[in-house]
């Protein structure tokens, strides 16, 4: 399996002066192309930052990133990668139509892609509504649709499920699904341990590095239990105990 994303002791400190923090800690991971990687870790352990830094739009203190064989933030695989970022990014004074076709426009998309990817987020009925008028999960969906627009060989979505009911989210890993099927490399952070159950590859980070890198059922065997939550609370604790 072809690598797509290659992160080598990645250092990161986020935050200025005297709360300057260390984020990322000599953290390397690889992520294979046509897989799904779920990204985990309790709140503020470094996801969103190890994604920017995938993405190309976090400053790093050491470390390399390399995206489809490129330095992280290359011009030239800009278009080769969509980014759902975790707060909507998108236009709210238009349609979800025309912001599907603007950004399928920059890309250049072919001409029904905008309709298409509307479809596969499941809002095909509220194509002709303005963005500032969807409820926050519709907005979410409005977004990720704006980042399939391309067709992108990398797919890096924060939390894409946030807020979706159970039969969309459904509807949604069936859609990454057929994505990585089809060659893209899904990269995907979570709270969601069902959601967890997903992936081919879990990444568990915690204060900064990994604590977990494996398929679900080698994350589940390492903890012996048959049960993800359980599991990454027992990794937790065992670390926490190596470190007293
Ligand atoms: N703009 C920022 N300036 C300074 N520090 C930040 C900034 N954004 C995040 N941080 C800090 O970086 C650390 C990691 O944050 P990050 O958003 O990567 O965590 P996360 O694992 O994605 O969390 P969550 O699951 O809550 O989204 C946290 O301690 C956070 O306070």
């Amino acid at each position: 399996m072809d690598i797509a994303v290659e992160v080598c002791d990645l250092t990161v400190l986020r935050g200025a002066g005297r709360r300057r923090q260390l984020v990322l800690q000599h953290l390397s991971c690889r992520m294979e192309q046509g897989r799904i990687t779920g990204l985990l870790g309790p709140s503020g352990a470094g996801k969103s930052t190890l994604i920017r830094a995938i993405v190309g739009v976090q400053r790093i203190a050491s470390g390399t990133v390399t995206v489809l064989g490129e330095p992280a933030g290359s011009a030239s695989i800009r278009r080769r990668l969509g980014y759902l970022t975790q707060a909507p990014s998108i236009y709210p004074d238009l349609t979800v139509r025309e912001n599907a076709r603007y950004f399928a426009a920059l890309v250049p998309a072919g001409p029904g892609t905008a309709d298409s990817v509307i479809e596969e987020v499941g809002l095909g009925a509220a194509a002709d509504q303005l963005v500032s008028t969807l409820s926050g999960g519709q907005r979410s969906r409005a977004s990720l649709a704006c980042a399939l627009v391309g067709a992108p060989e990398v797919l890096v979505l924060d939390e894409p499920t946030v807020g979706q009911d159970p039969v969309l989210r459904e509807e949604l890993w069936n859609s990454l699904r057929v994505r990585a099927a089809a060659g893209a490399t899904v990269i995907v952070t979570s709270h969601v341990m069902d959601e967890a159950n997903r992936c081919d590859h879990l990444m568990l980070i915690r204060d900064g590095g990994l604590l977990a890198d494996d398929t679900p059922d080698a994350v589940k065997r390492m903890a012996g239990t048959d049960d993800l939550d359980a599991a990454f609370l027992t990794l937790i604790r065992r670390q926490a105990q190596a470190s007293a």
